[in-house]
This record gives C-alpha cells, structure tokens and sequence, in this order.
C-alpha cells in the first residue's frame, strides 16, 4: 500500500538515489492558509547532514511545493509537494548491488519483487521520511486552528533513559533529548557506538495538546489502533506503546484507572484514549526504535544466488536513528489527528445539521 488516512490522505513518491522525493496530500480543507515557511522548517529539523550524531549525508532538503496552493491558501485540491535529492553518492553502494545488508529491507524486498534499487535501499531508506514531514507539516497547520500541537523528544537512548521530560528543551538539542540532565551519558552511547562502527536503538515520546474529546472511531479505526499503525510505519520502529502501555499489563486495576473527578481525570495513563477515542486528556505514545541496520563492522549475509559472503558497507548512515524519528512521530500522530478530526465532523446530526440549515 502507497497511501495513508482516509479524509486526510497521503502518497509520498520517491528514492533515496532517485530524482526527487515528495508527497501528494488529499482532502486538505479549503481555505486552510498553507505556511511554506512552516513546512521547511519542520523539514530543517528532520534534514540530514547537520550533526555528528546523524548521517554526514548533506541534502538541503528544500520544499517545493507544486500544486493546490493559491495565493497562500490551500484550494481543496490535492497538494504536491517535492524534494529533489542533491548529494547521493551511489558508487558507496556497488558493492552492496547483489548482496544483502543484515538488518535492512534489502533481503525481503528482493525476494518479494525480484527487482531492487540497492542504492542506498532506494524506497525503503528513511529518506522517504522527509516527504512524510512535509506532509506533517500541512497537518500540524490544519491542527492549529483547532489549538491541537504535537510535539516529540527522545526519552531513551541505548537504554539510559530520560527521568523528566521538556518538550522546550527537546526542540533545542542536537539529539531532541528530553532531560538535559542524561543527555551527555546518551550522547556518549551513541558516539561510542559510532567509534566502535555500531549503532545504537532507543525510544521517542510523542504527544498531543488540546485534543478534543471524540476523535477515533468505535472498534475500527480507533484513534490508538492507527496511531499505532501510523508510527509502526516509521522506519525501524519495532515497538509502540499508548499512555502506560505495556506497563499497564503489570498494574493492579485500581493503580491503572484514571479515577474522574467534577474537574476531569485525576492521572492520565490512558493516554488520552478510552475506547477508541479521545477523552479529551493528552494523547500520549511511545515508538522504540531498533539500533541502525547499516553498520561498518564485517558481517555475514548472502548473496542474491545464495552464497554466504562477508559484508563490509560503506556509506552514510545514522549512528542512531531515534533522534531524527523524533520529528517524523510528531508528522505521523499529527496526519492521524488532523484524519480522525475530519472524521468527526460528520459522526452527529446536528453538526450535519448545522452545515446545511445555516
Ligand atoms: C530517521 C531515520 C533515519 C534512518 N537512517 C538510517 C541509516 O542511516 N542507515 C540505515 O541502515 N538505516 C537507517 N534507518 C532505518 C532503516 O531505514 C530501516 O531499518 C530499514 O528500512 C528496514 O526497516 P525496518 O527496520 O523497519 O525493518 C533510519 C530510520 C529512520 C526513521
Ligand atoms: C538520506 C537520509 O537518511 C538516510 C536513511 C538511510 C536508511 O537506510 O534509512 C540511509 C542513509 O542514506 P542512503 O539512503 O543514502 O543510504 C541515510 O543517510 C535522510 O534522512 O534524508
């Protein structure tokens, strides 16, 4: 499947060593003012190339966007937008062209279409994810007129994790960790690593300010359900968890419960959602990401004929992937919100009714 949501939808286009990388957004309300300001700076903070702790690839990743936008507003019709790819370097790859990488998509994509652009894993690098933000970015705009903002950070690096989360903090710093005070012993785990040519895992909180109660539907669609499967579709994400997720498992039902007082609920480990659908309280996730497959140690694989040989990449790549996963989770549960919101509209008569005898 190429496409996402079903009032809200979205196709991103695109290779790693391709031509360009973009996205197609449809049902994007009219009239929406579409921030292009907005949009590239959401991409700046995703964008490859800027810190030791990222890939050294160096993609600008400048925004164009190409269509359904006039005179600063979105015109109901579909959006185009597009990155075209500046720095590839796909000879880093010729030696990975018949052979597969332990950890990456090279192995089940071959054997599933017979046909694969090995350089740099073509569809199936991260790279796509930048298309995804873009995508994010017109969401988060659509969310604001309802006071709804998404924000993320890494709570866990190499399993030091965080104590206190600052999501002002997080916005700030170089791996968006969310407790300045763990930050050098993370920083250190994933440089190491780094040193040692290994990678590291770890795991991103993202969350929802302002979410009206009803968002999600009863027992299909339900707003944790897609959410789940909006942020399983990150690159390398192996895990994700709702409110206490799987600690819940662990908790008497007294000590889980979100007890609700005259004033609201008095805790929120339901992460906002009962049922399928919002309680109005923040809608909060956790993604856990697997440590990055492309790493510069020899290690055993096959070839495309099945011979065992011994791989030794080259390349760019990510000593940890959590950090730049960070922002994609936030473009993710923002295209869940803003497809769930438009859902909503239409669940009661009289909002029906107010549309059409006004
Ligand atoms: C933001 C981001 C950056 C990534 N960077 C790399 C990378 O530099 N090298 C790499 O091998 N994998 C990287 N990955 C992970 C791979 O794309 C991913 O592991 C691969 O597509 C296989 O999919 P799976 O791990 O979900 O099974 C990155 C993932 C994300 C989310
Ligand atoms: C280029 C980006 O990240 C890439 C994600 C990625 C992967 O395998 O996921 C592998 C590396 O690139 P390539 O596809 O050239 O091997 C990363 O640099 C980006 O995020 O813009």
């Amino acid at each position: 499947m190429n496409s996402f949501g079903i009032k809200f939808r979205f196709t991103t286009f695109g290779e790693s060593h391709g031509k360009a990388i973009g996205c197609v957004v449809d049902g994007v309300p009219a009239g929406l003012k579409i921030d292009e300001e907005f949009i590239q700076s959401e991409l700046d903070r995703r964008r490859p190339g800027k810190s030791k702790f990222a890939t050294a690839r160096k993609e600008s990743d400048k925004v164009e966007i190409l269509s359904g936008v006039f005179e600063g507003k979105a015109t109901g019709t579909p959006i185009a937008m597009v990155i075209f790819n500046k720095d590839q370097k796909s000879r880093d790859y010729s030696n990975i062209k018949d052979i597969f990488r332990p950890g990456h998509a090279d192995f089940t994509y071959y054997y599933k279409y017979g046909i694969r652009d090995y350089r740099g894993g073509g569809r199936s690098s991260a790279r796509e994810t930048a298309a995804r933000v873009a995508t994010g970015a017109v969401a988060k705009l659509f969310l604001k007129e309802f006071g709804i903002e998404v924000e993320a950070g890494v709570v866990e690096v190499a399993g030091i994790k965080a104590k206190k989360l600052d999501f002002k903090y997080a916005r700030e710093s170089e791996i968006f960790a969310l407790d300045p005070s763990v930050e050098e012993q993370q920083k250190e785990a994933i440089l190491g690593a780094k040193e040692a040519h290994d990678s590291v895992g770890g795991a991103v909180l993202v969350r929802a300010r302002g979410v009206p109660v009803g968002l999600g539907e009863p027992i299909y669609y339900k707003l944790d359900a897609v959410l789940a499967e909006a942020l399983m579709s990150i690159n390398a994400a192996k895990a994700v968890e709702i409110g206490n997720g799987c600690e819940a498992s662990r908790l008497l039902g007294s000590q889980n419960n979100d007890e609700i007082t005259a004033e609201g609920f008095v805790s929120n480990n339901a992460g906002g959602i009962l049922g399928g659908i919002s309680n109005g309280e923040e809608v909060i996730a956790k993604v856990y990401f697997k440590p990055t497959p492309s790493i510069f140690q020899k290690q055993r694989s096959i070839d495309i004929d099945g011979n065992e040989v011994e791989v030794e990449l080259k390349g760019r790549h990510d000593p940890f992937v959590a950090a730049r996963g960070s922002v994609v989770a936030e473009a993710m549960m923002a295209l869940v919100l803003a497809d769930m919101l438009l859902l909503n509209a239409t669940s009661k008569l009289e909002n029906l009714q107010k549309i059409y005898n006004a």
